[in-house]
């Protein structure tokens, strides 16, 4: 469903930021890409996903327009969480390395059941398209914590794959393994405008995508 109020994207030329526009629907006001920006009017909401390096440039235009954000972008440091943490006294801030809900589900699950789990050996696959840009994914990292201890991880580059993910288990007598394929990055997308939605609820905050997906 289409979202109803002004919005930016950062990284609009993107594969993500072409999806966000696709699912919010209309016309971004605000426009950031490498080569430039274009701005007509104020968005009540931003969408970022492009490249940690245009942390601080995203931070200054949700303080400028007072809108919420929704970040979706990927190899964040503890520095650019901080700055995430900062903003959010101000406006409401969504951070998600994943927006699809069966990644949330997912990260439930590990969380839930990691206990049940913890002297077998735990290992996570992830595969994503060949211009993915970091590795481990952002995903990986957060099943990872999800898990709550240091595990193997180990990525591939396949074509165009939008993302897959697989927490893999095993002892002496069986195997167990969590898998979770996204068949198009619409779905990160949706995930997105989803959240978008739920943090113009909110007047300030750092919500992740699991509170949006608990309501
Ligand atoms: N949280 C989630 O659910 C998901 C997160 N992601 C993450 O989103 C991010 C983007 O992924 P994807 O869309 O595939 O990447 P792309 O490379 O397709 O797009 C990146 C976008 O960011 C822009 N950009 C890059 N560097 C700068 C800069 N220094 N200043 C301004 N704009 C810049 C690019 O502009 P230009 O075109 O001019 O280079 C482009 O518009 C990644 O971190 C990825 O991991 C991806 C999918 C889902
Ligand atoms: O770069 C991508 O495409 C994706 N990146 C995110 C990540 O790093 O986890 C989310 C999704 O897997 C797609």
């Amino acid at each position: 469903m289409e979202l109803s109020v002004p919005y930016g994207v950062i990284g609009s030329t993107g594969r993500m930021g072409r999806e966000i526009a696709a699912a919010a629907g209309g016309t971004p006001c605000l426009c950031v890409w490498d080569e430039g920006e274009t701005c007509e009017g104020s968005p009540r909401v931003i969408f970022d996903f492009s490249s940690a390096a245009v942390l601080p440039r995203t931070v200054e235009l949700c303080r400028r327009h007072k809108s919420a954000l929704v970040m979706g972008t990927t190899a964040l440091n503890d520095g650019h969480m901080a700055a995430l943490r900062g903003l959010a006294e101000e406006v409401p801030v969504v951070q998600s390395f994943n927006y699809s809900i069966g990644i949330a589900v997912m990260a439930m699950i590990l969380r839930d059941y990691a206990p049940l789990l913890a002297d077998w050996d735990a290992e996570i696959a992830e595969a994503h398209h060949i211009h993915k840009k970091d590795a481990p994914s952002g995903t990986a990292l957060m099943l990872g914590r999800a898990l709550g201890r240091d595990v193997p991880m180990h990525s591939f580059r396949l074509g165009g794959l939008p993302g897959d993910h697989e927490a893999l288990f095993g002892n002496e007598g069986e195997t167990l393994s969590v898998h979770h394929r996204a068949i198009s990055r619409s779905v990160f997308a949706i995930g997105a405008v989803r959240a978008a939605r739920f943090a113009l609820t909110k007047e300030k905050g750092l919500f992740t995508f699991e509170d949006v997906v608990r309501g």
